[in-house]
């Protein structure tokens, strides 16, 4: 797992070492600034971690990590067996990686034996519903899907209702990342999250924000529109492998005040990892500082 995490931060852990070439025992402050920086934690947000730490210009890995823990206090609820099927929805801009995380997700409770029905309830593109109908079909589990221009929210009913009756595990819903504008997109969320709650009362049981990990920062706005819309339950941030802004997950926590639930490391259907906030927090310090606890 640790080293999971370790691959999906390798371009973040290559511009520390291009800034720190060498581990040290204790990092100036002014150094530490610039790594913070550099790995996209936003500004005010690195200038925030300085104020807190101990007012020495020398600091030790604990008074650092101490600090940076601070950030990921929002715990991941734990799933409820009895709720059954856990169903999910899945939100997110177009090309954010939604279908392929989707396919992770129902990949990761298959290897827990757990069955799994997929919901193509991003009616808009047809490319969408293909794409995700040929996943069903590489990780052999079930997908209920209609013809581009359908109504969303009666494939998400279809989809609960039929996994009700064939007593499935995990229901895990795709929507669309754009309408022809924002209002549109609001409101179809909005009656999709309504007519889950029809099909099976409380569902959806998360509704999981899947944000772009090589947009860092700038995520946290479009973020915030969704959470708006809906109230987003946790994120899943993607392409953690493919970006040196692995710092971002700083401000995209602490703008949020949500859980990272899991982190995409690569295009492969077993390329998510739960996310760890001290495996993550720990990898980072282990490329700058010598001594490897504390
Ligand atoms: N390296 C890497 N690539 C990823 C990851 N997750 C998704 N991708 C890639 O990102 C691209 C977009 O992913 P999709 O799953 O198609 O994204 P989407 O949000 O469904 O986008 P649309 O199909 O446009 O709606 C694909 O090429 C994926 O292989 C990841 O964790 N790491």
């Amino acid at each position: 797992m640790f080293s999971f995490i370790k691959k999906g931060l390798g371009k973040t852990l290559g511009a520390i070492k291009e800034i720190l070439p060498e581990k040290v025992e204790k990092i100036d402050k002014t150094l530490l600034e610039e790594i913070l920086i550099e790995s996209d934690i936003p500004y005010e947000l690195v200038e925030e971690i300085i104020y807190y730490l101990p007012p020495s210009q020398m600091l030790v890995r604990s008074d650092v990590k101490r600090v940076l823990q601070s950030y990921f206090m929002y715990e991941n609820a734990p799933i409820l067996s009895s709720q059954k099927p856990f169903v999910e929805l899945i939100i997110g801009v177009n090309g954010a990686g939604k279908t392929t995380t989707i396919a992770k997700l129902a990949q990761t409770y298959k290897k827990e034996h757990q069955s799994v029905l997929l919901g193509a309830a991003d009616t808009f593109r047809a490319a969408a519903i293909e794409q995700l109908k040929s996943w069903a079909e590489k990780i052999d589990v079930g997908i209920i899907y209609t013809q581009q221009g359908h109504d969303p929210s009666a494939v998400a009913y279809d989809t609960i209702s039929s996994a009700v009756a064939k007593k499935i595990d995990h229901v895990i819903i795709d929507t669309a990342g754009r309408l022809h504008n924002q209002v549109n997109l609001s409101n179809e969320l909005k009656k999709i999250v309504r007519i889950c709650d029809k099909a099976l009362s409380g569902a959806p049981h998360r509704k999981i924000l899947i944000l772009d990990g090589t947009q860092g920062s700038s995520a946290i706005n479009q973020a915030k529109a969704f959470h708006e819309m809906i109230n987003i339950d946790g994120i899943i941030i993607t392409k953690l492998d493919g970006t040196a802004k692995g710092g971002s997950l700083f401000g995209i926590a602490k703008a949020l005040q949500l859980p990272i639930l899991y982190v995409g490391v690569g295009e492969g259907r077993d390329d998510l990892i739960v996310f760890n906030a001290d495996d993550y927090i720990d990898t980072i310090l282990d490329s700058i500082f010598t001594n490897v606890n504390g």
